[in-house]
């Protein structure tokens, strides 16, 4: 899988005094609020906060599925729609945000305010799976949020393995509709269904990574039809089923997501947070500090993982962690740092006092 960082923000046209949103303290601008000076906020509207109910029948969504499979050590095998099925069929989809359109004009990963870069899965997930295989995390009775989820990885293993929710957010709608919940289908449906076919395989038609060590293999629909009949699986009705309804799906902006989940009575409060690839832009830390201040459970924990540094776009890891620091809700530590080329890390956040909620 290639991983293209061309970022493309828009031309600057905002205050440079309240680029971030952050109110003048006695005439200057604390620390935590200069650090975000690098990046500015989209022209686009803000994107309405809106909760997606997977459809009745949702297996026309795996109709044309050609999805990879990630393996890492002992987790549950995850399934994902491949990238390029996007590129491919980018005419035939609806695509109301016409981010499918844009990117492919743009030949750009991201567009800021328009399209956050939902529709792949960006390598510092992989290393998140792989420290949760490591630590051995089980998601047993807990709340999980998978913030800025894309393809949805880490909300589907902790599904997988236990969890009693798992919230899904990503920016755009059409990344929701059109990869999040298929994907969460797609685990969803009988591990023995594939996996059985994989065993048949050998492992000689693995593509290993082995950059962060994970086995990924790429099939079709054909692969699948070969394996076990069609017409089987489809009398399987997935909306129906146990793990997809623990799910919750919403596209928008976080500060229009975070007040739409605090409407709930009582409110949601999460044991976990997975956040990746999510502080490219310093613009958006305000409102990303505030969701994960509001949303997480007294004890609980935010999983960060992220590059060092996002070239083109400006954020990284050292400007969030003096943002976190600058507002003192927060302590980080890191668990992870990754040496090799673009430096890559996972981090934790945790309340330095469990009332500050
Ligand atoms: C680069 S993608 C990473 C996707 C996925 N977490 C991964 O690692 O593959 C960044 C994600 O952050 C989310 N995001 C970024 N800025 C956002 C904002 N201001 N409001 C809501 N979501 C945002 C988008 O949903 C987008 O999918």
């Amino acid at each position: 899988m290639s991983f293209c960082f061309n970022f493309d923000l828009p031309a600057q046209t905002t205050n440079p005094e309240d680029v971030d949103g952050n109110k003048l303290q006695n005439g200057k601008k604390d620390e935590a609020a200069k650090s975000t000076e690098g990046n500015t906020k989209p022209t686009e509207p803000v994107k309405e906060a809106k909760e997606h109910l997977p459809p009745s029948d949702p297996q026309f969504l795996l109709d044309d599925a050609v999805f990879e499979t990630v393996t890492i050590g002992t987790l549950p095998p995850l399934r994902f729609l491949n990238e390029t099925v996007f590129e491919k069929t980018a005419l035939e989809r609806e695509d109301g945000e016409k981010i499918l359109s844009r990117t492919a004009e743009q030949r750009s990963d991201l567009i800021s305010g328009v399209y956050e870069g939902g529709l792949k899965v960006w390598e510092c997930t992989y290393d998140l799976l792989e420290l949760i295989e490591k630590d051995g995390e089980t998601f047993g009775g807990k709340a999980v949020l998978d913030l800025g989820c894309g393809a949805g990885l880490l909300g589907i293993l902790a599904l997988k393995r236990g969890a009693t929710q798992v919230h899904f957010q990503d920016y755009n709608s059409t990344v929701i509709e059109q990869l999040t919940v298929p994907n969460v289908m797609l685990n969803c449906q009988e591990d023995d269904e594939v996996d059985s076919e994989d065993d048949k395989e050998g492992s000689g038609k693995g593509n290993i990574e082995g950059e962060v060590g994970c086995k990924k293999k790429t099939k079709t629909k054909e692969d699948v039809k070969e394996s076990s009949p069609l017409p089987k699986k489809r009398a399987v009705d997935l909306s129906q089923h146990p793990l997809l309804t623990k799910c919750h799906f919403f596209s928008g902006d976080w500060s229009t997501f975070l007040a739409l989940v605090l409407k709930t009575d009582p409110p949601t409060k999460f044991d976990i947070i997975f956040t990746s690839e999510t502080i490219y832009n310093t613009a958006y830390y305000p409102v990303l500090h505030e969701t994960l201040q509001k949303l997480l459970a007294p004890h609980g924990l935010v999983y960060l993982a992220t590059k060092s540094h996002y070239f083109g776009v400006g954020g990284g890891l050292h400007l969030f962690e003096t943002f976190v620091e600058q507002k003192g809700v927060f302590s980080l530590d890191h668990l992870w740092n990754g040496e090799e080329g673009l430096q890559r890390h996972v981090v934790v956040l945790r309340f330095k006092k469990p009332k500050d909620t």
